[in-house]
């Protein structure tokens, strides 16, 4: 249901002169780069599948996620949502789809939100008894009776993105793009929205696109994850199968009184490395390894022989460990 093909995606930008001249010079002749934000990408994407897209900022999901809404134009490639071209067919691809994107509203800023619902409902033209159902189930699971009479403007962030989800599935879209839609929510926001999408994908097959740096939706709400790096794709496949390949990885953090610059101490030296971010100025370092060449406790009694640690965090998140790894040294 969604093709996409050999898609690349460039950016022109303005090459920045240094300096006042510069900023004058560039006033009569500008002088332009291209920032290849997205290269090459293919997939397919079935109905009803749940699709975590990840990566490290900057990494093209936006862009990507942009060009499936009809926002942006590829600059090679194509893309096909349910055979429409999304960038050529904008309006009609919108009735097929809702989409989240993290800080902007889809909502009416200085009316109620059922207000706002109720011009969805005459945009989208959704039949009355489709209109009332969703209503009185969004309200219920995401809690929206006491928001529902108050204006976009005066609502917390953890409340607006409640009733933007609700917007995003009213008119029984059949994808949903979602982009970063739990950024800065409390424990149990975050609990409520992932219960909401899981529900909406249950109950209507919804194909559901979501972009995150909070790996516990991954784990939660995906049953595959597509990793894009630099606007390559460097893992397409199921969330179990990559736990099942990289399971065995563990990282330890520490803190600790450092009088010199951390190494690795020589008997930890084969089976240890330090992440990729080193040591910063308060002494924290990690330390990535398999349980299979070694155990948690045996990297910690030899890293206790040389330093003194002020404290020490198990990464608690499988997932989490796996994709550090994954975007600091590849698949
Ligand atoms: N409008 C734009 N003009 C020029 N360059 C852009 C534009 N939008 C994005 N880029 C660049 O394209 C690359 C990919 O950006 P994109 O926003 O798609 O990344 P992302 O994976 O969504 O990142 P994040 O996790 O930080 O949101 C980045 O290098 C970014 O600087």
């Amino acid at each position: 249901m969604i093709e996409v093909s050999e898609l690349s995606k460039e950016y022109k930008i303005v090459k920045k002169q240094p300096g006042l001249s510069g900023a004058l010079k560039s006033l009569f002749h500008r002088e332009y780069m291209t920032k290849k934000a997205v290269s090459q990408i293919s997939y397919s994407i079935d109905q009803g599948e749940l699709v975590g897209y990840i990566g490290a900022n900057g990494a093209g999901k936006s862009t990507t996620i942009k060009m499936l809404c009809g926002i942006l134009t590829p600059s090679e490639g194509s893309i096909r949502v349910n055979g429409i071209v999304p960038y050529h067919e904008r309006q009609k691809n919108a009735r097929n789809i809702g989409a989240v994107f993290g800080q902007r509203t889809q909502l009416f800023w200085d009316i109620a939100v059922r207000e706002s619902y109720d011009l969805l409902k005459h945009i989208y033209q959704i039949p009355e008894d489709q209109y009332k159902k969703n209503i009185e189930l969004f309200t219920e699971v995401l809690q929206l009776e006491p928001l529902l009479g108050i204006p976009v403007r005066q609502l917390s962030l953890g409340q607006k993105m409640r009733c933007e989800l609700a917007a995003a599935f009213l008119h029984n879209p059949s994808v949903v793009y979602l982009d970063e839609p739990t950024i800065g929510l409390d424990v149990a926001v975050k609990a409520r929205i992932r219960a909401f999408i899981r529900e909406m994908n249950q109950l209507h097959h919804t194909t559901v696109i979501l972009t995150t740096h909070d790996m516990q939706d991954i784990e939660e709400i995906c049953k595959r994850i597509i990793i894009i790096d630099e606007g390559t794709i460097l893992y397409d496949g199921s969330l179990q199968s990559i736990k099942d390949r990289f399971g065995d990885k563990r990282v330890i953090h520490f803190e600790l009184d450092l009088q010199s610059p951390f190494t690795i101490p020589a008997e930890l030296s084969e089976y240890v490395s330090l992440q990729a971010n080193g040591e910063d100025e308060e002494g924290r370092i990690s330390l990535s390894f398999s349980n299979q060449a070694i155990s948690g406790a045996d990297v910690i009694s030899a890293m206790l022989k040389e330093y003194h640690i002020r404290d020490l965090t198990i990464a608690d998140s499988k997932i989490e460990t796996i994709v550090q790894e994954i975007y600091e040294r590849g698949v």
